[in-house]
């Protein structure tokens, strides 16, 4: 059995995988790495997809010493047939690396939306060339930047009215419109016609905005489970 982690800044998530088993994702907050534990002393080696601070990841490498201590991924320039011109490629995200390797199975012009702590949208075309993506504050982030800069409450991204007519509605509405708008916008001048993914905590919340969108749980677990097939 071997252990695909997907370290992000607020959740870390995993799953053992090996012979014939299916994919089934467990999750822990970031700050309870210790619920990995009994993962990784049934493992006999980890991969690792890692954002955030290396003071994490030594804390990862801690847990994971049953299983060797994680083989943590970095971005490619030219690996599993997708293109990486990022500058320099190392630096694009691991998680959205893998998010483009898993994707890059469909053979088709996508955008790729990660709706977790931050929100990332890639593209990349039907022949595996990544044609670049953007980065904005999660949902969680946005409201707390409203807060922290007005004398608005925090709200959460859970429910919300529509037409928005009080304020929680339109604080939640208005990030909501700010992530699918960029993500429709970024599409029209980079990749028109694409269709797009949506991953990540958040997918379920973006994806009415989205019409036609799929979302594809787990990314950069499918992303890692595709570089081991080859
Ligand atoms: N099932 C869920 N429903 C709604 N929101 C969720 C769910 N799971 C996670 N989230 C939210 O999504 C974000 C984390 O998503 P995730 O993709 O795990 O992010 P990251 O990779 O940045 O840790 C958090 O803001 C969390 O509150
Ligand atoms: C953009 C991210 C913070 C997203 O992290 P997440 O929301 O998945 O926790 C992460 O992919 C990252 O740290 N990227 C490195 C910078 C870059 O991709 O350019």
């Amino acid at each position: 059995m071997w252990l695909a982690v997907d370290s992000g800044n607020s959740f870390i998530k995993w799953a053992l995988l090996g012979g014939n088993s299916s994919l089934v994702v467990e999750y822990a907050d970031s700050n309870n790495l210790q619920a990995l534990s009994k993962a990784a002393a049934e493992a006999d080696d980890a991969w690792v997809s890692h954002v955030g601070s290396v003071q994490q990841a030594a804390r990862l490498r801690t847990l994971l010493a049953p299983c060797g201590g994680g083989n943590f991924l970095i971005s490619q320039a030219h690996t599993a047939g997708v293109k990486n011109n990022y500058q320099p490629p190392e630096s694009l995200g691991v998680d959205r690396w893998l998010g483009l390797v898993a994707a890059r199975i469909q053979f088709r012009d996508l955008i790729i939306v990660s709706a977790g702590t931050a929100i990332t949208i890639d593209a990349v075309s039907a022949t595996g060339v990544f044609l670049g993506g953007v980065i904005l504050p999660g949902l969680n982030a946005m409201q707390r930047a409203l807060a922290d800069s007005t004398s608005l409450p925090l709200a959460m991204p859970v429910q919300a009215n529509w037409p928005p007519m009080d304020t929680i509605s339109a604080m939640t509405v208005g990030a909501q419109l700010a992530a699918s708008g960029a993500v429709l916008t970024f599409r029209r001048r980079q990749l028109a016609g694409a269709a797009i993914i949506i991953t990540g905590g958040h997918a379920d919340t973006l994806k009415p905005w989205l019409p036609g969108a799929r979302i594809v749980p787990h990314l950069p677990i499918r992303g890692m489970m595709r570089l081991r097939e080859i």
